[in-house]
């Protein structure tokens, strides 16, 4: 297989079945069935590609990532045990936390004609006290993604954490995102500034903010005449994430990419989550994408 093949085109040349395979040195199991393709990289438990048959992808990856072992951008990487800076008590460890570059494995599978369920755990623990699990399942054209926490110690735990997915879009200029008007959010690009989301949001330049709501959301997509509807689980922040220009300084992006995609992610966020985790708690972050026509 040609190093450089993108992930659309290696998966287009795989027949139906579930197959193990790298791509560009990460681990792939890649599920083609009748109701479409599926491919998560053990590296991070990281969904890489939903695509319902006969449908555009629900996900976007990129098509250069970064040489392993740094995390694939794109897909669904989970960002654990926290969101964005580490917290002042894990000062120096990386941004967005570690689940999405160490080894997960497959616990367990099962799949038909109609969809599948997916479960997966890291291959050792990764955090200490805290043990986490990741859950796929997919039901004709939706797909639901889970990340439970168990703190196993016997101390309190701080937890932040995000299902950080990167939507699949035609282009910027053909998208609006609606269900979060009148919310409040923090603007990263604007020092974290506190505003009030007013309609619609459309995206002409780069969008970092959190939303502090627990509505669905719908991205509209006028050129491929569909509607992804985000909803979500045990989770108060919705962020919603496009580098724009900044993109030409993020290799794995580039001017070329970036208008194909749109971070809309459900997470639980120091701003507008709570964050301790009791000894012997469980805490579930949950987020479902489905497809709607717009013809
Ligand atoms: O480059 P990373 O670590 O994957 O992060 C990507 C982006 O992730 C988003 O969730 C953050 O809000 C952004 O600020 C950040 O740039």
């Amino acid at each position: 297989m040609d190093n450089a093949t993108s992930l659309a085109d290696l998966i287009s040349q795989l027949d139906q079945g579930v197959h193990l395979i790298e791509w560009q040195g990460f681990p792939l199991r890649i599920v083609r069935q009748a109701w479409g393709d599926l491919a998560i990289s053990l590296y991070g438990a990281q969904v890489l590609w939903f695509q319902p048959a006969g449908q555009y992808p629900v996900l976007w990856t990129t098509t250069k990532p970064a040489p392993f072992p740094k995390a694939v951008r794109g897909g669904v990487p989970l960002c654990w045990p926290w969101f964005a800076e580490p917290l002042e008590e894990n000062a120096g460890e990386p941004f967005h936390g570690v689940a999405r570059t160490v080894e997960w494995e497959v616990n367990s599978e099962s799949y038909n004609a109609h969809g599948g369920e997916w479960l997966l755990k890291p291959v050792g623990p990764i955090w200490t006290n805290l043990d986490p699990a990741f859950s796929i399942k997919v039901a004709g054209s939706a797909v639901t993604f889970k990340l439970t926490t168990h703190n196993v110690g016997e101390a309190d735990v701080r937890v932040t954490q995000a299902l950080h997915s990167y939507l699949a879009i035609s282009s910027r200029a053909s998208i609006s995102v609606s269900g979060l008007d009148g919310a409040e959010y923090a603007d990263k690009n604007h020092d974290f500034s506190v505003f009030t989301q007013s309609g619609d949001i459309t995206v002409n330049e780069a969008v970092d903010r959190i939303y502090h709501s627990t509505a669905d959301v719908y991205l509209k997509d006028v050129e491929w005449q569909r509607v992804l509807k985000i909803s979500k689980k045990n989770s108060q922040s919705t962020v919603v994430w496009n580098a724009g220009a900044g993109a030409e300084d993020v290799p794995d992006i580039g001017l070329d990419q970036v208008d194909g995609y749109l971070c809309i992610e459900a997470a639980k966020t120091r701003q507008y989550d709570d964050m301790v985790l009791a000894p012997q708690g469980k805490v579930s972050l949950e987020t479902t994408i489905s497809v709607q026509s717009l013809s």
